[in-house]
């Protein structure tokens, strides 16, 4: 009852402020946040720390502070794209052109200069659009309902994809191609690995898989299972997702001595592409995110900066001579940026360099990078390291401030920082006191600290300038092997990995030794599958010289893969060489030939479709497989190479999901016991000559309304007769082309229209889920041009759940479905 109750008073309280919201029309946002305008936000959207800060910082010139915060302070516009490979992309474009742009605006925006919606103008072949409402007059306005619910719609299936402007940038300066190898190192939840497989889809030749692939890693398991969910949408056979720790990704270097190399094999694995798009303090979110005003200060962002260094780092030394690799952060804070990138630039000693990439996407506007900043240390601005009393060392690093250096080189010319001396000159005084009893000595022969690398090529992107949110942007382009390094003793080590802990407690980073010897060390660190979690073979490997460059290694420098970790410890405990990572399934290849040739057979798929290889299982028991997954050339390599150098690669889902076991007593008798899933659909169909139909438009409209159709109702009853003739189980049914359905198998591509179904007795039945269905119906009717037909007969259940792919058995219904009203 009381339940009840208060769900009927939320009721009312909702309507009445859906009332109250239709009322509203789009103005430009207000300054005064306390007025009474839909830019309202209950929580505190300012913070004087912010502001002390990034004026101190010259992040923008003092006449433009005012613009800068006041639009930081206002709700940020929701903006998506279009998946370009889409099977329905022109389709958006043209709905959205022709119906949302003119609705939208004569419906919501009162002021003719304000377009409702418009595409991006710096994102090519208008792929990506604006809006003027942000997510939350998204949900609540009315009049914005259907816009509202074409969004949700197409993103759940995947023909768009919600994501900040900003957030779009990165993926297009990497300049991917289709036989590229890319990294995303810190990917979830995925818009960004979204977008780089559009982009590698697209460039692939039509109706072949792309020669490349994305490996998707993050750290975090739970945003992991986002990432697989929202990369599902695109339905591609290219694509490993991985759950590491970036600073430590395996190298997979197989080791020649041991290995018999295949002539075509990889030998390491190394990258063509790396987004870096590393964990950071996220204060270009704040128009998204503005409980981070309360929260905002300096520590977060100076916490970060040793973690970015090492992701970056890694990045650098996984890419291969000549490839190109994007840092960026949603942060604006130059430690978490300039800093990073001034710091990896130091560290590869000229083997990689900032690319000027000022002529590539000119609509964009964007400012240069900072070449001087500050660090701001529990109140106090510092100028240099030199300012660094010891005893803020282990959290205020060199690589912070625009010419780094390093503490050593200090100690050695100044005798007066450390942390007794600072006790012994300021008797009396605290801690904070000795900062500035330092700094004021250091500050007597103080010159400015500018960056003398060509930090005004990285790109920050502000909100008022094109009405977004905040981004930073650094294009590096690897142009030679980077230099030899050496790795601190773990003892020193572990010193500094307490210090980054502090911020990320699952980080085990490891610290170079920043010796003065030339040329510079590169960090690359014992990545946590060689260690196989083995500890106590942690602090040899701290001793080895390692380098990751291709065709680089001495007879000193092997790599300490699992088995020369087992050589170079003699007596100790052979680290554990698992088969797969704990608490993740194994990747196996599923080579039953029994079952594949049934598959084949059944489906009678052509020779030109490669299944021997290319199948994989994530189960060992061959006999209970349930899913088998289809993986393109380049991650079939990929997990070759993974398993020759001892499984260094957790994964955590690859491939797409191609065939499902019937599970069903029908399913069971079926001559085939797998069917094949509406993910893999695309992929195969050019493939399939045999339970295959062609249906046409009005008997394939029927079938999507009403899921499951006898034989003998379809319109076309030559139709039906077909459908009838097949052998019972999972079959493929086509749109045709023009209004009759086709007699003999035309040609098929993946861009036409098809829905896997199940033959029953006496009907068909659809296996896709219903928001599948719902979205094929509305495309279909809109490409016959019979929208109008879309009245209250056409009424298609809104789906239950997010499940894809529905077999018949698995909503209780397997065969002879009654058909429902009005079909
Ligand atoms: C800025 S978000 C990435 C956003 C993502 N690139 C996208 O476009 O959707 C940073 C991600 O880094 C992950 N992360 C944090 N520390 C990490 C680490 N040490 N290694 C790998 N990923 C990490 C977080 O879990 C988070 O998902």
């Amino acid at each position: 009852m009381g339940g009840g109750k208060g769900g009927n008073s939320r009721t009312q309280r909702k309507h009445f402020q859906q009332s109250r919201e239709n009322e509203w029309k789009w103005k430009r946002p207000k300054p005064d946040p306390s007025s009474d305008n839909p830019t309202w936000t209950p929580f505190a959207i300012q913070n004087p720390a912010f502001d002390e800060y990034y004026k101190e910082q010259g992040i923008v010139s003092s006449e433009e502070w005012d613009a800068f915060v006041q639009v930081l302070r206002t709700p940020l516009p929701a903006a998506f794209r279009i998946n370009s490979s889409s099977r329905f992309c022109v389709d958006i474009q043209s709905q959205l052109q022709n119906d949302f742009v003119h609705s939208l605006q004569a419906e919501v925006v009162e002021e003719d200069d304000t377009e409702a919606i418009i595409p991006l103008p710096w994102y090519p072949e208008n792929l990506a659009w604006h809006s003027n409402f942000s997510r939350k007059q998204l949900r609540k306005n009315r009049t914005l309902g259907r816009f509202h619910e074409f969004l949700k719609l197409e993103n759940e299936i995947g023909n768009i994809t919600r994501q900040e402007a900003v957030s779009m940038v990165p993926p297009l300066f990497l300049d991917v191609h289709s036989n590229h190898f890319v990294l995303d190192m810190c990917a979830a939840p995925g818009s960004k690995t979204f977008q780089l497989l559009e982009i590698l889809h697209r460039s692939a030749k039509a109706g072949s898989l792309p020669d490349g692939m994305v490996i998707a890693n993050d750290l975090d398991i739970q945003r992991c299972n986002l990432l697989i969910h929202q990369t599902k949408r695109m339905c591609t056979a290219n694509l490993i997702v991985t759950n590491h720790e970036a600073q430590h990704f395996p190298g997979c270097l197989l080791n020649r001595k041991y290995d018999k190399l295949e002539q075509d094999q990889q030998a390491q694995l190394l990258f063509d592409r790396v987004l870096c798009d590393v964990p950071c303090s996220g204060d270009g979110t704040l128009r998204k995110a503005p409980d981070l005003w309360r929260k905002w200060n300096t520590g977060t962002g100076n916490g970060l900066h040793n973690l970015q260094v090492l992701i970056a780092m890694r990045g650098v030394s996984l890419l291969k001579v000549g490839g190109r690799m994007i840092y960026s952060t949603c942060s604006m804070n130059p430690i978490e940026n300039e800093a990073v990138v001034a710091e990896v630039l130091r560290r590869c000693g000229g083997s990689v360099v900032l690319v000027d990439v000022s002529s590539e996407l000119p609509q964009l506007i964007r400012r240069p990078g900072l070449k001087r900043w500050k660090v701001c240390d529990k109140g106090k601005w510092l100028d240099s390291c030199k300012d660094v009393p010891k005893f803020r060392r282990s959290v205020v690093f060199p690589s912070m401030f625009p010419n780094g250096g390093s503490y050593e080189d200090i100690d050695s010319n100044c005798n007066i920082s450390t942390e007794d001396d600072i006790v012994a000159d300021d008797v009396g005084r605290n801690s904070e006191d000795g900062v500035q009893a330092v700094g004021n000595r250091v500050m007597l022969d103080f010159t400015e600290e500018v960056s003398d690398f060509p930090l005004e090529r990285c790109m920050r992107l502000l909100p008022h300038d094109q009405n977004t949110g905040a981004f930073f942007i650094a294009v590096l382009q690897k142009v030679s092997p980077l230099p030899a390094i050496q790795v601190k003793p773990r003892k020193e080590v572990d010193k500094h990995v307490e210090t980054a802990n502090q911020v990320n407690e699952n980080a085990q980073t490891l610290q170079i030794n920043p010796s003065k010897s030339a040329p510079e060390e590169i960090l690359e660190e014992v990545s946590e599958a060689n260690i196989n979690d083995n500890e106590s073979n942690a602090a040899d490997l701290n001793v080895c010289f390692l380098t990751c460059e291709k065709g680089d290694f001495k007879e000193a420098q092997e790599p300490c893969n699992v088995e020369n970790i087992t050589k170079s410890t003699p007596g100790k405990r052979k680290p554990q060489i698992q088969g797969k990572w704990r608490g993740v399934d194994p990747v196996v290849f599923f080579k039953d030939e029994v079952i594949i040739s049934s598959i084949k057979a059944f489906y009678g798929i052509d020779e030109q479709f490669p299944l021997n290889g290319h199948l994989v299982t994530r189960n060992n028991d061959a006999s209970h497989v349930k899913r088998i997954y289809y993986v393109s050339k380049s991650v079939k390599d990929v997990l070759e190479l993974n398993f020759s150098v001892g499984q260094q690669l957790k994964i955590t889902s690859v491939g797409l999901k191609i065939f499902e076991r019937q599970t069903s007593c029908e399913g069971k008798s079926a001559p085939c016991a797998f069917r094949i899933s509406s993910e893999g659909l695309p992929l195969i169909l050019p493939h399939v000559t045999k339970q295959i139909l062609h249906a046409s438009a009005i008997d394939f409209k029927h079938l999507l309304q009403c899921r499951s159709i006898k034989f003998a109702d379809f319109v076309d009853a030559k139709f039906g007769e077909r459908a009838a003739n097949l052998m019972p189980g999972c079959c493929v049914v086509v749109l045709s082309e023009g209004s009759r359905a086709a007699t003999e198998t035309p040609q098929v591509d993946e861009s036409k229209i098809a829905v896997a179904c199940w033959k029953g007795r006496a009907s068909l039945t659809v296996m896709v889920s219903p928001i599948e269905c719902q979205e094929l119906l509305e495309r279909l009717l809109m490409r016959l041009d019979t929208v109008k037909e879309k009245d209250s007969s056409i009424h298609v259940d809104k789906p239950s759940d997010n499940t894809r792919d529905e077999a018949p058995e698995s909503n209780g219904k397997n065969d002879d479905v009654e058909a429902t009203a009005g079909c």
